[in-house]
Formats: C-alpha cells, sequence, structure tokens
C-alpha cells in the first residue's frame, strides 16, 4: 500500500517532467488523467530447467502510459534498441521506468514505448513489480489522440483519436504476437470493419 503512494507520487512527477520534455505545461500529462489510475502488479519467474526452450514474458510494449518496474537481482529483462536486445541489469535500489504505448500515441511519436521481453533462468525463481499507469479500472469514454499542441504542418498526427477501451480491447484480442498494438491505431491503416472488428 505505501510502495503503491510512493511509485504514484513518482509517475506524478515523471508525468510533469515528460509534460515539459514537450515543451507544455507540467499539468498537461496529469490532465490527460495519465497518472488518474495506477495497476501494481506482481510477477512471480519460477526457475526454469530449460531456459534456452521459453520465454519469461515474450516480447511486447506496455498497453499503458508509464509502467515504473522493480526487479530483483535475477535479471532476465531486456530491452529492444536499434534491432538488439540489450540487458537491463539489475541494480539494487533502482527503478526501471519504460514509456507505454498511450504516451507514444499521445506525444505522436514523440516518446517511444519500447519494446521489452524477460528471459526464462536457471535460476531464481525472479519477482518483480511493475507499476503500470493506466486507466483500466477507471472505465471512460474520454478519445485519446495526438496532443494539439504538438501538431503543425510538419507533424501532422500519426494516430486516430481512440478511447482506451477500445485501445486496451484490440491490444488484449491481438494477445503478445511480438507487434505493435499501435500500428493498427495509425491515421492510414485498416479501418475496423476491414479487420472484421
Ligand atoms: O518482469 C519484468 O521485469 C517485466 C514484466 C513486464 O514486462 C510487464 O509486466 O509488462
Ligand atoms: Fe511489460
Amino acid at each position: 500500500m505505501e510502495y503503491s503512494e510512493n511509485v504514484h507520487k513518482m509517475g506524478v512527477t515523471l508525468f510533469e517532467l515528460l509534460s515539459e520534455a514537450l515543451g507544455l505545461k507540467p499539468d498537461h500529462l496529469i490532465g490527460l488523467d495519465c497518472a488518474k489510475g495506477h495497476l501494481v502488479l506482481s510477477h512471480y519467474y519460477p526457475p526454469c530447467p530449460e531456459p534456452e526452450l521459453t520465454m519469461g514474458t515474450s516480447k511486447h510494449s506496455d498497453p499503458d502510459f508509464l509502467t515504473i518496474l522493480l526487479q530483483d537481482q535475477i535479471g532476465g529483462l531486456q530491452v529492444l534498441y536499434e534491432n538488439q536486445w540489450i540487458d537491463v541489469p539489475p541494480v539494487p535500489g533502482a527503478l526501471v521506468v519504460n514509456i507505454g504505448d498511450l504516451l507514444q500515441l499521445v506525444s505522436n511519436d514523440r516518446f517511444k514505448s519500447v519494446e521489452h521481453q524477460v528471459l526464462a533462468n536457471h535460476a531464481g525463481p525472479r519477482v518483480s513489480i511493475a507499476c503500470f499507469f493506466t486507466l483500466h479500472l477507471h472505465p471512460s469514454t474520454r478519445l485519446y489522440g495526438p496532443i494539439k499542441e504538438l501538431l503543425s504542418e510538419d507533424r501532422p498526427p500519426v494516430y486516430k483519436e481512440t478511447s482506451l477501451k477500445d485501445f486496451i480491447a484490440y491490444y488484449d484480442e491481438k494477445g503478445l504476437d511480438g507487434n505493435s498494438a499501435l500500428t493498427y491505431f495509425k491515421c492510414q491503416s485498416p479501418s475496423p470493419t476491414a479487420k472484421g472488428l
């Protein structure tokens, strides 16, 4: 409970800094309800007898605005950078902050959600605690699209507006197939009817 409260406070500060990094007022992302809801999820990865045959968590980016992740000393988290998997070594007391798909969408690709995966491991068990800034538990009809202040003739909107309900439904239906859910919400992507949704 105390962790959840503190990690929420940290999220608010990060959204203020990220708003400023976009050239917006510090409270802009908070005004979009980016920090209104968060989910704390604990992962337990048992030791794996044949780690080369499987994955701890397969490649994905998170369907939220921001994720703050606490990992233990076992390691295994990797991020995709310039087409290469890079280990994120566990550092005692350190938190990993990942941009999620929804922040990429509202920032019109100024921020990129990070593709990541977790390797299976002989050692273990491994425990990680992820705090997802998301409105999964706060149903809202609000539409999310690229922030108007970030658009210009040179920077047209990359994404269509979507409700979070539709975004999450598409992400869940697609599953962790290695492809980004964001592709489907691009302005030139096929219409929902064409996709059979
Ligand atoms: O266990 C980890 O380090 C990462 C888990 C993860 O990627 C997630 O919960 O979305
Ligand atoms: Fe993740």
